[in-house]
């Protein structure tokens, strides 16, 4: 692939005749590029539940395109009858992740839609949301260029910049949030080398933040997650830069599991730490980090999911959450799409309060 190929990658998107959602399925990056076309309900839950398609922008705009495709399926003539069933589906898709406050945000705003269109007949619904889910998928690729957008002042040529996880084109879209800096310098020639974390348990930073970067020419070095401090310590790193999946009032993040150890190591170290983070990841009801729902995951993605044998007895207990919280004193600044924002992030992020999309 090309630096274009990466910023332009397809990863979601509506089929079209609309009637599914095509992805590529993240699952089985960077061995196998793989499409999956998805109309089913169960199959369309499966793909965010096991991460087929993952990253809280991604996620949001597969779930808009979802719950559009099984409007389209049904066979109900009233509005009362078509609302229930839609009601039913986006529930179900909702109960995929709970962390990732985009897949709610998603099917809250397809619900604004059909409760803005209702007694019109199921056709005209069925159009609405098509368009409005289009507009989401929209909106992300314009803020994913800001934010990018936004962070070059963060850096300066020849930059070691460390990420956790994958923020990149394939979990958000185009430049992508956490990784969009990095893509956007290269296009304008700059120089950056970036130390990324593997992120056990699902290697999201070993199977996809290494392949978007060694792709589009960046200068990239996988490492350990146990190996973030001593890049620090060697001086090999200007900046962390990371993604999140869901802000709290107060700027406290929620982000892949071992952020926030990052987040503290960086502290120590004196390097500045940086959020990218599209205003769809701001949740303002949630007013700390404590107010956020970290997932937990399977055992077996730490004792089995990447080994050729289980690499621990199957009788021992495992404690797997997906995520964790990030402090937000431990946050030099957040990167969103109107700009960086700093302590006080209750006063910096307020600007993102009114509803982001009014209903029609
Ligand atoms: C900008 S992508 C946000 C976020 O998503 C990742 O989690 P997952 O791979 O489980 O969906 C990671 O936390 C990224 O930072």
């Amino acid at each position: 692939m090309s630096l274009e190929n990466v910023t332009h990658i397809d990863n979601v998107r509506l089929s079209d005749g609309g009637d599914a959602v095509v992805i590529i399925d993240q699952s089985l990056l960077p061995n196998e590029t793989k499409y999956l076309t998805l109309s089913g309900r169960e199959e369309l839950f499966e793909a965010i539940h096991t991460l087929r398609v993952r990253g809280a922008p991604a996620i949001g705009v597969f779930a808009a395109y979802a719950a559009c495709v099984l409007a389209g399926q049904t066979r109900e003539t009233s509005y009362e009858a078509f609302y229930r069933r839609f009601s039913a589906d986006k529930a179900y898709l909702d109960s995929s992740r709970p962390t990732a406050v985009n897949l709610r945000k998603a099917l809250d705003y397809m619900d604004d839609i059909v409760r803005a269109n209702a007694g019109r007949p199921v056709p005209k619904i069925l159009e609405a949301m098509k368009s409005g889910a289009l507009k989401l998928h929209q909106e992300n690729m314009e803020m994913s260029q800001a934010i990018s957008e936004n962070g070059m002042e963060l850096i300066k040529d020849g930059d070691g910049i460390l990420t956790h996880c994958n923020a990149g084109p394939l979990g958000t879209f185009h430049y992508g949030t956490g990784l969009g800096t990095l893509f956007l310098a290269r296009e304008r020639g700059m120089t950056l080398h970036a130390y990324c974390d593997e992120t056990r348990p699902l290697l999201q930073g070993a199977r996809l933040t290494t392949y978007e970067l060694q792709s589009a020419g960046i200068d990239c070095t996988l490492i350990c997650d146990n190996m973030a401090s001593i890049v620090m310590k060697e001086g090999k790193i200007n900046a962390v830069f990371v993604g999140c999946d869901r802000v709290a009032a107060n700027g406290d993040t929620a982000n892949k599991i071992g952020t926030s150890g990052v987040a503290i190591l960086a502290r120590h170290y004196g390097i500045p730490f940086y959020v990218f983070c599209p205003s769809s990841t701001i949740d303002f009801s949630c007013e700390t980090g404590d107010d956020i729902k970290i997932e937990l995951r399977d055992p077996s993605e730490i004792k089995e999911k990447f080994f050729i044998k289980p690499m621990a007895l199957p009788e021992v207990k495992c404690y797997n959450p997906a995520f964790d919280v990030t402090d937000h004193a431990l946050i030099t600044a957040i990167v969103t799409e109107k700009g960086i924002c700093r302590e006080s992030y209750t006063e910096s992020l307020a600007m993102f309060k009114q509803p982001a999309h009014p209903p029609r």
